[in-house]
Formats: structure tokens, C-alpha cells, sequence
């Protein structure tokens, strides 16, 4: 495949190593908002830019009829706009908060987990996230969507990242130098507590599977996510 790669950062340097590997090329590398960039050479768009501008990037690809996969985080209050454009243009688009295999497999288990806990109200539930310090979104995309796997299975209504009421599931979001990613689940009660956790060592986990998804969408249409790549129903 032909890939542009919308955003030229950690992540859009590892995308490009993997890729390679892989046997695609690179035929654009955009890294700011003022670029003109042309996407007539590539066969399919992976955006990791900024919160700020995911929704445009992704926009022109798919008013450019161009398959576009997209990890970066923040941007999700406009993901309902970008579903009706890929719908109206015919498009593909995919989007994951988190592309690594192990954590996909670990929204699964966070699922199951929520799930047996339902039933035992004396476990109050937190979501710990760590990241490098030039982050700029709080909570991760990741953190969210773990949460949103707890409020799907459980009586938790939203998250929060202030002390959390009674229905709230609180996320404690820490930055730390050079930590690529980690997420933890924590179920505590009086008498014990049970923890689900993942670490990702470095980016090339995020890295490999956006390239395994853009691989999986470049020739279908519609809206994906990894619950599709990864074929679990
Ligand atoms: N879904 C996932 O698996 C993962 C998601 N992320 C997310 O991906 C995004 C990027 O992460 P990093 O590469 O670590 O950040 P980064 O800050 O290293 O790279 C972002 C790049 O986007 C460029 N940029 C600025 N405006 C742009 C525009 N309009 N169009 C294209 N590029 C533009 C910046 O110059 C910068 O080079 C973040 O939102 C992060 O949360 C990061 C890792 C994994
Ligand atoms: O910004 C990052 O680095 C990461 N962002 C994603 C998120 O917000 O969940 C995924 C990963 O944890 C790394």
C-alpha cells in the first residue's frame, strides 16, 4: 500500500518503520495544519496529528475518497460528524483510542471483569492511566474507553476526573518522562482488591497495529473498528 501519514511524530516515525518492514511505501508525510498537501499518491491516510486537527485531516481524506484510519485521541465529541461523512461519501474510516493487539484483548477482559463485578457492590472501581509528559489530552482515548466498557456492564453512569461520586467511575490520570502507555483497572473493597493491568513498553505495539488495520480497511467500505480487525464478535 501507498500510505499518507497524517502527522509525522513518535507515532507517525514508528508507523513509517513498521510499514516499511512490512513492504508498503510512504508517500506523504504531513506535520502541520498550514501544509497543502495532495493525497492523490497514496492509497490509504493513518492520522496520528493532534486533537485540533484529526477532524479536519480525516475529513478531506474522505471527502477525497481516500480509506482513512485514525488514532489520534481528543477529538471524539465530533466522531457522530465524521460516522455521517464516511456514511454520506461511501468512505472508510476507522478509529481506535488504542491499536495495540494486547490492549484490545485487554478491553475484552476489562469487559468480562466489569461484568462478574457488577454483582458485588462493595468493590468500588478506579481507572489509573500513566503517560510521557508531552501528552496532551487527559484522560487517554484508552483510559475513556476502558471506562465506557465498566459503564456498559456495571450500575456506573460516567466518568470523572475529580473525586468520583457514588455512580461515577473515578480515572486518575499521572504523567510520568518517557512512559509509552499504561492502563490499570482496580477493584477495591474493605477486605482486598483485584487489578487488571497493561504496559506497553514502547510504541511499536500502537505502531504495528494501525498498520495491520490499515492493511485489514484499505479495501472495504465502511466503518471499522478492531473489534473487526482483530475478529472478535
Ligand atoms: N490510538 C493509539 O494507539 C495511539 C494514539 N496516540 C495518539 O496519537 C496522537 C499523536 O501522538 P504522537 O505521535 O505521540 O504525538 P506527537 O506530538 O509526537 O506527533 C503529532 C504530530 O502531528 C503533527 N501535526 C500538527 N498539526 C498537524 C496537522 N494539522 N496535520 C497533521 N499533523 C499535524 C505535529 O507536528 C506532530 O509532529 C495523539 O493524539 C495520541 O494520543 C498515540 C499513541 C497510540
Ligand atoms: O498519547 C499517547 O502516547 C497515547 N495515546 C493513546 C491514548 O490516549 O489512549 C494510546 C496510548 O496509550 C498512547
Amino acid at each position: 500500500m501507498r500510505i499518507a501519514l497524517l502527522g509525522y511524530g513518535k507515532m507517525g516515525k514508528a508507523i513509517e518503520t513498521i510499514a516499511i518492514q512490512r513492504g508498503h511505501s510512504i508517500t506523504l508525510k504531513m506535520s502541520s495544519a498550514t501544509e497543502s498537501f495532495s493525497l492523490q499518491d497514496c492509497d490509504i491516510a493513518i492520522d496520528f496529528s493532534l486533537p485540533s486537527s484529526a477532524v479536519a485531516n480525516i475529513s478531506k481524506c474522505l471527502e477525497a475518497g481516500i480509506p482513512v484510519i485514525s488514532g489520534t485521541t481528543g477529538w471524539l465529541d465530533d466522531y457522530d460528524k465524521i460516522v455521517s461523512l464516511c456514511e454520506s461519501t461511501k468512505g472508510t474510516f476507522l478509529y481506535a483510542s488504542n491499536f495495540s493487539l494486547g490492549v484490545n484483548i485487554f478491553f475484552e477482559l476489562n469487559k468480562t471483569l466489569a461484568a462478574l463485578m457488577a454483582k458485588l457492590p462493595k468493590y468500588k472501581v478506579t481507572v489509573e492511566e500513566i503517560h510521557h509528559t508531552q501528552k496532551l489530552d487527559a484522560p487517554s482515548g484508552t483510559a475513556i474507553t476502558l471506562a465506557n466498557g465498566i459503564i456498559g456492564k456495571t450500575n456506573y453512569e460516567k466518568w470523572t476526573l475529580d473525586t468520583p461520586k457514588q455512580n461515577e467511575i473515578g480515572i486518575l490520570a499521572k504523567r510520568i518522562e518517557n512512559v509509552p502507555g499504561t492502563h490499570e483497572i482496580i477493584y477495591k473493597s474493605e477486605v482486598d482488591s483485584i487489578q487488571i493491568k497493561h504496559t506497553a513498553h514502547s510504541r511499536e505495539g500502537f505502531a504495528l497495529g494501525a498498520v495491520i488495520a490499515a492493511e485489514f480497511v484499505h479495501d472495504k467500505k465502511g466503518i471499522f473498528t478492531m473489534k473487526d480487525v482483530l475478529n472478535i464478535s
